[in-house]
């Protein structure tokens, strides 16, 4: 139990109606209120959390943080005015846990794509060179061995100084987890003190929540602005937004680049289905991933473990071990020699670095089939790009569903097939259903040899339509179809 005073210590508080009170546990959503819980009334992009202050109430909840005071309160309520409860929650969260941060050696890593890429080759390699690590991403949470289901790619800030205390508990040392800009801008993270921050790139995406692309990279720059003088920040010179996210920061700066001057430089001398050859500050190495945008996720590793200390050589070694994170250009063979990519490219700009790589791997008899959707109640603006790039890559493709989540599927591959000429539609095949999309590439279009990306989903073991989420894991469908074949 926790006094709210000792919680607010560090809170700027407008007002504070009611007695002293003690707090077993926080919470933001009404269905988990109960009596001892100190309940934070958060204004969201769906509803206002200060319309369940009666049901919480109800439920023996009588502690509340507020923006707005209610016009009638009960005589035995406690209520707490702040500026902002996002903020509020993350610094009470943070006071809860006690600070779990201060004692990890915490790097967060932001950007539209390479993200989830990054932390897991983080994670793996840092355990390989003999740390006890902990992970936050989008495809899951760790602690060392130890799974725990992600619901987000960053967890919410009271979820996240749980698992951060939990992590320090079981004597983590490293953490490695995703800043998306979504957890910046709601505050997700403030609070947490990081020990480094990375900046990999940024292109078009979630426009649909930050509505200007200045918005977006204004929301990915609050993560650097906001690092302390202890803290290093490396950011992707080639990247045009690469210097800007350094601009304001107080961190330690460093760069990472394959055609800028960097502080980390790589070459790429190969790059085909068996890997990447490099060479990172004039050594030479081999990784088992594939691609120019590998090459940068990879050169941005090297960095922050040499940043961190780690000895360079022994780095070198256990990069060439490294495997791809799951549903990332992930390659099943199948019967008939054809070739299915598992790829959760969800983005114009993953796709286009996907399809390139594939285009410069592949020999000249291979053709390229692409399966490819965009989900639901997400940035509407990017379907007809990436229809276009679909098209633009490959010899055929199918247009079919991603997450349609609450919207009509048939509308999304509507605005995507408006991003297509009449020649192009000539190779389009529109098949809603995504199981039936995936068999037509393995079994109608594809030829023996021939190569077929399915893009959007990688790892996850869902599809979300009309609020349910249905079995559905890319790969299991491709097994399926591979062994339909003859
Ligand atoms: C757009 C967005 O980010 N939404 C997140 C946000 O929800 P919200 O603002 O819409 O909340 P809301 O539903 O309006 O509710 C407002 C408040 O009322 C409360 N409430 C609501 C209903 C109720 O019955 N009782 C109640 O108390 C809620 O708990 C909340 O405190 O805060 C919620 C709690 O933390 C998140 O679960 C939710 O994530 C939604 C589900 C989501 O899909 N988010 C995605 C877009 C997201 O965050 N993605 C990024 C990655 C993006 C990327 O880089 O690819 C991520 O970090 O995962
Ligand atoms: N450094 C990179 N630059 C550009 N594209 C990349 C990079 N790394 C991976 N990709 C592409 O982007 C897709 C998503 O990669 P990853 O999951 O690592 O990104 P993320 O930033 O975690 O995405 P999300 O925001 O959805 O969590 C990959 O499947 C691949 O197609
Ligand atoms: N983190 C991203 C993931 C998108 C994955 C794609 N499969 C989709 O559902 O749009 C988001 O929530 O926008
Ligand atoms: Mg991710």
């Amino acid at each position: 139990m926790l006094s709210v005073q000792s919680l607010f210590q560090s809170i700027p508080v407008i007002n504070l109606l009611g007695n002293e009170q003690s707090v077993a546990s926080l919470c933001f959503d009404s269905r988990k209120a109960k009596e001892g819980s100190l309940f934070f009334a958060i204004k969201g992009t769906q509803v206002d959390g200060h319309q369940f202050l009666p049901q919480v109430y109800e439920q023996g909840c009588k502690t509340w943080v507020v923006e707005q005071i209610p016009t009638e309160i009960p005589s035995d309520v406690t209520c707490v005015q702040v500026a902002d409860s996002n903020e509020a929650l993350a610094l009470a969260a943070a006071e809860f846990y006690g600070h779990p941060s201060k004692s990890l050696k915490l790097v967060g890593i932001t950007g539209t794509n390479g993200k989830t890429t990054s932390v897991t080759l983080l994670f793996e390699l840092f355990r390989k060179l003999g740390h006890r690590c902990g992970l936050i991403s989008t495809v899951q949470n760790k602690i060392q061995d130890r799974v725990i289901p992600a619901t987000h790619t960053t967890p919410d800030s009271l979820s996240l100084q749980e698992l951060l205390k939990e992590m320090k508990d079981e004597g983590c040392t490293h953490v490695f987890m995703e800043v998306s800009s979504h957890a910046v801008v709601q505050k997700r993270i403030f609070a947490v003190e990081f020990h480094g921050a990375i900046f990999s790139n940024i292109t078009r995406d979630h426009l649909d929540f930050h509505e200007t692309f200045d918005a977006y990279i204004a929301a990915k720059k609050g993560f650097f602005d906001a690092l302390t003088s202890k803290a290093f920040a490396l950011t992707n010179v080639d990247d045009k937004r690469g210097m800007v996210m350094l601009q304001n920061t107080k961190a330690k700066k460093y760069s990472y680049g394959l055609l800028n001057a960097a502080d980390f430089k790589a070459k790429i001398i190969s790059n085909g289905i068996a890997g990447l050859q490099l060479d990172i500050n004039g050594h030479q190495v081999h990784a088992q991933l594939i691609g120019t945008f590998n090459a940068y996720n990879l050169l941005a590793i090297y960095s922050t473990a040499v940043i961190m200390g780690e000895d360079p050589m022994e780095v070198l070694i256990q990069l060439s071990s490294l495997k791809t994170a799951p549903g990332r250009f992930e390659q099943m063979a199948g019967k008939q020699h054809k070739m299915a990519i598992v790829d959760y490219a969800h983005t114009p700009d993953a796709l286009e670095n996907v399809l390139k790589t594939i285009q410069a791997i592949r020999n000249k008899h291979q053709q390229i089939i692409t399966v490819i959707g965009c989900g639901g109640n997400r940035d509407a603006g990017k379907r007809p790009i990436m229809a276009a790039l679909a098209a633009k890559y490959s010899d055929a493709f199918v247009l079919t569903s991603d997450n349609p989540r609450k919207e009509n599927p048939e509308l999304i591959l509507d605005q995507m097939e408006a991003g297509l000429s009449q020649e192009e539609k000539a190779k389009m095949n529109r098949i809603v259903d995504r199981k039936a999309g995936i068999f037509y590439a393995i079994h109608q279009l594809a030829q023996a040899g021939d190569i077929i990306l399915v893009a959007g989903k990688g790892h996850e073991t869902y599809q979300e339509i009309q609020g349910v989420k249905y079995d559905f894991d890319d790969k299991q469908v491709i097994r399926e179809a591979f062994e339909a074949l003859n």
